[in-house]
């Protein structure tokens, strides 16, 4: 793929996603955490350029958000989805949902809409999904018992960065490959040419090590088991409370991960175990066999009368003889069953295996002495002989487990992802049912919009509270109607909806009809009369608005107030005339209705929101504009209301009369 074609991918973003292992996938999929774990690429960066890669695929030329409010108003959506999601991946994707102008794109999404309306979000699973994270690449690993040779500089450089495990020796000859044999348990030569060497120890020619990391580090498969061991767990509860079909048998999978420790050590093998305690227990042991030793002999002495012969007694005082001597020959049987007695101990408290305790014989063996004394060269070779013996099984179990494991390490990968991208899903299915959403229905030709019922979820009220709405409107509308009657907030539902509709999400609405638009210029009110250089630049905005592509819906709120109120009329019916020659769709919210109407040379609608009465100083509104309709301001209602109450109305009347 050339990433350079991506909008917003430069020379070095591209070689920093050719790093990836798979980035085209990463890319096809949205798949931001992949994106993000290129080299320099941030979060943020990693959605816009999935973003990038999607507009792409769609040939969408982007910039449907045209302005600062409808971009706001889209954050407002996605922050309404992102709130429903667990996992910080799910949060991350959904910024890939974007409103585009092209219907492939928004049929991409509204297929993963169709799946994430089949699911009934059930706390059980959002809680499982807690737990879910990407899988980690572990680092930093070292194994120590085993080394890689090679006499070859080429090898010896590949060996390093390919197995940076392992340490790699450099060798000349056998005798040096006889010296590493000595300090490794494994030694793993990398060249043919030691083929047949004789060499005490376990070494082992394998040319082919380093394409063999199973067999040579199975650790490096286990370590990724046992880092990632809760998320693959959470994952695969997320299998089986939400019933998806797992990519694995998750039983077997389960019985591995419970094979290996946090730390990557193998668990649960009573053999290994034994060796593992013989080895950390070996010294304590000997000295406690030691201690059953003398502790008899001593209470065997004390009980003996010992009685020496005359010539016997004459050697020991003139030739300096060790009592030794004696003790052999008086305590000959204690002797015997003292060192019984501390090999016994040694063999039992450590379950020694027969060959072992052979060993282990050879520490209490010599002429009979008081008190009885170890031999260290003894327990040194029994101590070596332990922990070869614990290194052997422990690698040959790795090895048996990696390859085990090693089987499942795709299939892991997808239940972790499958389990991610159902929070995307869960958040949209909460999104829709949380604000009584439904599919919007795109028209062709174009139309406008028509909404029945919608319901905003950005409002400053509880969403049961929220009023529903009905609108539509098809060309150029301007929307008169009382002060706070939700003249804004129908804007912002309106383009809300335009919004979600675009990014193939499902709408807060009973049912909602539109054209496909190609972009979305909201202006909101602005604050205040403009002075005369941001009148210009804003004016000229709406120059550009003009002369701009067609299909494009215009959402503008109070344009009055940003100089006087004649100048604005007539503006504001300037812009309409254009925008309804380009057949753009728009809705300009303004208390100035009558007099645009006035300056304008087309014929342009006015819906109103109605005030329905005054209940106790309150505004009583009806939310739905009507069509083709002025609505009357709150101070012609009031003086309404004053004429009918009053006794001599002739006052309120004439004010009446002039509205
Ligand atoms: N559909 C609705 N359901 C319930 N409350 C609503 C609805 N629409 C608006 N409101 C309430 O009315 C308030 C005023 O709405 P909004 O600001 O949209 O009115 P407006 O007509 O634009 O006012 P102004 O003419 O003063 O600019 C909102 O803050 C909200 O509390």
């Amino acid at each position: 793929m050339e990433f350079e074609a991506i909008p917003g991918v430069g020379q070095k973003t591209a070689a920093a996603l050719a790093e990836l292992d798979d980035p085209e996938t990463a890319l096809e999929t949205g798949d931001v955490l992949t994106i993000a774990a290129a080299p320099g690429v941030t979060d943020g960066r990693a959605a816009a350029i999935a973003r990038g890669a999607i507009q792409r695929r769609h040939d969408d030329p982007g910039g449907f958000l045209a302005t600062d409010r409808s971009k706001s108003l889209y954050d407002d959506a996605l922050s309404l989805l992102q709130e429903r999601a667990v996992t910080t991946y799910a949060t991350k994707r959904l910024e890939t949902l974007y409103p585009s102008p092209r219907q492939s794109r928004i049929n991409e999404v509204r297929e993963l809409v169709d799946r994430a309306l089949s699911h009934e979000p059930d706390t059980a699973v959002l809680d499982a999904l807690g737990g879910v994270e990407p899988l980690e690449s572990p680092s930093g690993l070292r194994v120590r018992d085993r080394c890689l040779a090679t006499a070859d500089a080429e090898q010896y450089a590949k060996a390093k960065s390919k197995m940076p495990e392992l340490s790699a020796e450099v060798v000349d000859d056998a005798r040096d490959i006889d010296e590493l044999a000595r300090s490794y348990a494994t030694v793993f030569v990398l060249d043919e040419s030691f083929a047949g060497i004789d060499i005490d120890g376990d070494v082992r020619i394998l040319p082919d090590a380093l394409d063999k990391p199973e067999t040579v580090v199975p650790e490096r498969l286990l370590s990724v088991f046992a880092t990632n061991r809760d998320r693959i767990m959470a994952a695969a509860e997320v299998h089986r409370l939400a019933g998806l079909e797992p990519p694995c048998d998750l039983d077997a999978l389960e019985d591995g991960l419970s094979r290996v420790d946090d730390d990557g050590t193998i668990v649960g093998d009573d053999e290994l175990r034994r060796l593992e305690v013989a080895v950390d227990d070996l010294d304590a042991a000997v000295g406690t066999a030691e201690s059953v030793a003398n502790d008899y002999l001593r209470d065997a002495i004390k009980e003996r009368n010992v009685t020496i012969e005359g010539q016997d007694f004459l050697s020991l005082v003139e030739q300096g003889a060790r009592v030794d001597s004696l003790l052999a020959r008086e305590l000959d049987e204690d002797f015997e069953t003292a060192v019984k007695k501390s090999r016994t101990h040694l063999t039992e408290s450590l379950s020694l295996a027969p060959e072992e305790a052979e060993l282990a014989d050879r520490i209490f063996d010599g002429d009979p002495t008081f008190p009885i004394n170890r031999r260290e060269d003894a327990v040194g070779r029994l101590k070596n002989e332990l922990t070869a013996a614990r290194d052997r099984r422990a690698t040959s179990l790795k090895t048996e487990l990696a390859a085990d494991l090693a089987d499942l390490r795709g299939p892991v990968d997808q239940l972790v992802r499958n389990a991610l991208e159902l929070d995307v899903e869960l958040a949209i299915a909460r999104f829709g049912r949380d604000f009584d959403c439904v599919m919007p229905a795109f028209d062709d030709p174009e139309t406008g919009f028509e909404i029945r019922a919608g319901r905003s979820p950005l409002l400053d009220v509880e969403f049961e509270d929220v009023d529903p709405v009905d609108y539509g409107v098809e060309g150029v509308t301007l929307l008169s109607g009382v002060n706070s009657g939700g003249k804004t907030s129908l804007l912002d539902l309106v383009g809300l909806i335009v919004i979600l509709a675009h990014m193939g999400l499902p709408v807060p609405a009973e049912s909602v009809r539109l054209q496909r638009f190609t972009e979305l210029h909201y202006y909101a009110k602005s604050q205040g009369t403009l002075d005369a250089g941001a009148f210009e630049s804003t004016l000229k905005e709406f120059g550009d608005l003009i002369s701009g592509a067609d299909g494009r819906l215009v959402l503008v709120d109070e344009l009055e107030s940003i100089t006087e109120p004649g100048a604005s009329a007539k503006i504001i019916a300037g812009i309409l005339e254009a925008l309804d020659t380009q057949g753009a769709t728009a809705v300009f919210v303004s208390h100035l209705a009558d007099e645009i109407r006035e300056a304008s040379a087309v014929d342009v609608a006015v819906d109103g929101i109605q005030a329905t009465g005054l209940v106790d100083g309150k505004l009583q509104v009806n939310r739905s504009p009507v069509k083709n309709h002025l609505a009357r301001s709150t101070p012609e209602l009031i003086v309404e209301k004053l004429a009918g109450e009053a006794t001599d109305a002739t006052f309120y009347e004439s004010l009446l009369e002039k509205f």
